[in-house]
């Protein structure tokens, strides 16, 4: 099996870790990267080719992964355009709908579009998958086992519901990082080391977060179980409910969807 990453970056990375860690053999996987630097570290790393440009790169691999920036697909792909036989497309980048990539890569029809998460790297990502009918039952799998490599993976129908799964859990590690930052800041509000206050917040963080996934009831009942009459939860809780806390998240996470909807209609209008 060949598998060829179109863009080497941060993404490319995580699932190439992922892959080599779980089996898949590094002589069969290819990256095809503008940057010297970035190739540099890709083969350093898991051993993988790695190519400037798509000229030397395996014609028609069994899998290419589009792991370019949305705004650099269009003019990513264009070398590979009408080149790829039956080759299984799997796109990761936000917003670019299945049908421009088809467009781009000249009808090209077996196309798997998905969102992963920056947690891949550690094997702990969660990605949300939807395929064009054209895509074989093997070819299916073949993409689940890809993702697989670095967490876990949910199939949508509706390939319109990928840019909320964007805005979830693609963009959704960015939130915890943001509310672990208010925390650190809090604690240092409150007089601790920062090193105190890393631990205390990222500690709670993930010891909630284990506890929710591991639980069989719902987050609010967790909530609630934490919160005292008359006591200190309350009394936070109070206070973010007056900020708006939960409808800021809500409504960001709406505004993401929006703009992965809307990136989808600037860019595969071209
Ligand atoms: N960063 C994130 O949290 C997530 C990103 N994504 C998607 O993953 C994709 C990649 O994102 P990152 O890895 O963060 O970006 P990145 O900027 O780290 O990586 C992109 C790579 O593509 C290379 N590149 C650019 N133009 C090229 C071309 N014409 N030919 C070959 N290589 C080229 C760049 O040199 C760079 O190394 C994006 O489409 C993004 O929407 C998906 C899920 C999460
Ligand atoms: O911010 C972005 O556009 C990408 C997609 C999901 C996470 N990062």
């Amino acid at each position: 099996m060949k598998i060829v990453f179109l863009g080497g970056g941060n993404m490319a990375n995580a699932l190439i870790g992922g892959m080599v860690k779980q089996g898949f053999a590094a002589t069969d996987i290819d990256v095809i990267d503008l940057g010297a630097e970035a190739r540099a570290k890709l083969a350093a790393s898991y051993g993988v080719t790695c190519h400037a440009g798509a000229e030397t790169a395996p014609a028609s691999p069994d899998i290419l992964v589009l792991a370019v920036k949305p705004q650099q697909m269009k003019e990513a792909v264009a070398p590979l355009a009408g080149k790829l036989g039956n080759a299984l497309v799997i796109s990761i980048a936000a917003g670019l709908d299945m049908a421009a990539l088809s467009r781009w890569l000249g009808g090209h029809r077996t196309i798997v579009r998905c969102m992963p998460n920056t947690p891949a790297l550690i094997g702990a990502g969660i990605t949300g998958l939807c395929a064009r009918p054209e895509v074989s039952a093997e070819q299916r799998a073949a993409a689940d086992r890809v993702l697989k490599a670095v967490g876990t993976t949910v199939w949508i129908d509706d390939e319109a519901k990928i840019d909320g799964v964007t805005a979830i859990s693609g963009s959704g590690p960015a939130y915890v990082f943001l509310f672990i930052e208010a925390l650190q800041q809090a604690a240092a509000e409150l007089g601790f080391t920062p090193e105190q206050g890393r631990q205390l917040a990222i500690e709670t963080v993930h010891g909630a977060a284990a506890l929710a996934a591991l639980s069989s009831e719902p987050a609010s009942t967790l909530r609630e179980r934490v919160t005292s009459k008359g006591g200190t939860t309350e009394a936070a809780l109070k206070v973010m409910a007056e900020k708006g806390v939960k409808e800021g998240i809500v409504a960001g996470c709406k505004a993401a969807e929006a703009r992965g909807q809307e990136l989808g209609k600037i860019l595969g209008a071209g």
